[in-house]
């Protein structure tokens, strides 16, 4: 098989000196028509990736702006077949991996097999589905194998010895090495220990290790990546995003790259 799309990227990048940088944002923040634009302006910012966040009622990992964000996109009447039917638009012309994040309850309303369908006819390179724990996502994970679409999975800083370990041995595409006790949210600092936190998933981990969850200023971007792979920006992004704030959004996206 081909190698993934999504590893192609993450090598693109790592073998120039560079570190990943993905950005999440909220599908349907703004119309769902704005997707697609949103999409390829981060493409161009220098994005490795990108990560589309599904509105979702009960979003028990996100904090505040990413909140906010999922009811605006509500309010605009967005849905997961619409946010994929979007993507499909796309497809063929769009270069950037997609990595779609879910909740398990909208892929269990749509129905799984469905759901990967569909992700497969939008071109979905990944998914991120905070609320499947390892002992469920035998679910989904033959199906997605068929389709070639990595299952990204999330350690926790509170995740025992034996759980990383199997963690950072069937993930995907990338690690998400979560760096905060808590819900998504720009925060200030990082915990003293994340740096060994870090190095210690990456000695573990076989594909990329991205650190995401508070990352918020160029300067969380180039101190965390001294220790893994890259980012994952979240809540900045979709701030930025919301008050059309294009420049820092470059400037923040060109953290990552080798200077
Ligand atoms: O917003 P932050 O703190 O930058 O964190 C990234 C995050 O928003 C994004 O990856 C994400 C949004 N919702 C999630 C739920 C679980 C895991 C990750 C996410």
């Amino acid at each position: 098989m081909p190698k993934a799309k999504l590893d192609q990227a993450f090598e693109r990048v790592l073998t120039n000196g560079d570190k990943a940088f993905v950005p999440y944002i909220m599908a349907g923040d703004g119309g769902l028509e704005q997707l697609n634009k949103q999409i390829e302006f981060l493409a161009s910012c220098g994005a490795t990736a990108i990560e589309v966040g599904i509105p979702f009622s009960d979003p028990v990992a996100d904090g505040p702006t990413i909140q906010a964000a999922g009811i605006r996109a509500m309010k605009n009447g967005v849905t997961l077949a619409g946010v994929l039917s979007t993507l499909q638009q796309t497809k063929n012309s769009r270069d950037i991996p997609i990595v779609v994040m879910t909740y398990i309850n909208p892929i269990y309303a749509m129905g799984i097999d469905i759901f990967v369908e569909q992700c497969s006819h939008a071109g979905i390179d990944g998914l991120i589905i905070p609320d499947l724990p390892l002992e469920e996502e035998g679910l989904l994970t033959n199906q997605l194998s068929n389709h070639a679409i990595a299952l990204i999975r999330l350690a926790a800083l509170t995740s025992t010895p034996e759980r990383i370990s199997e963690i950072t041995k069937r993930t995907e595409g990338f690690l998400y090495a979560v760096t905060v006790t808590g819900t998504t949210g720009a925060r200030a600092t990082f915990k003293t220990d994340l740096d060994q936190h870090l190095k210690a998933l990456k000695e573990q981990c076989a594909v990329p290790v991205l650190a995401g969850f508070g990352v918020s200023t160029a300067e969380h971007v180039k101190q965390l990546t001294t220790h893994c792979d890259g980012v994952v920006v979240g809540s900045r992004i979709v701030d930025l995003l919301h008050q059309e704030e294009y420049e820092q959004i470059r400037a923040l996206v060109a953290a990552a790259k080798l200077s």
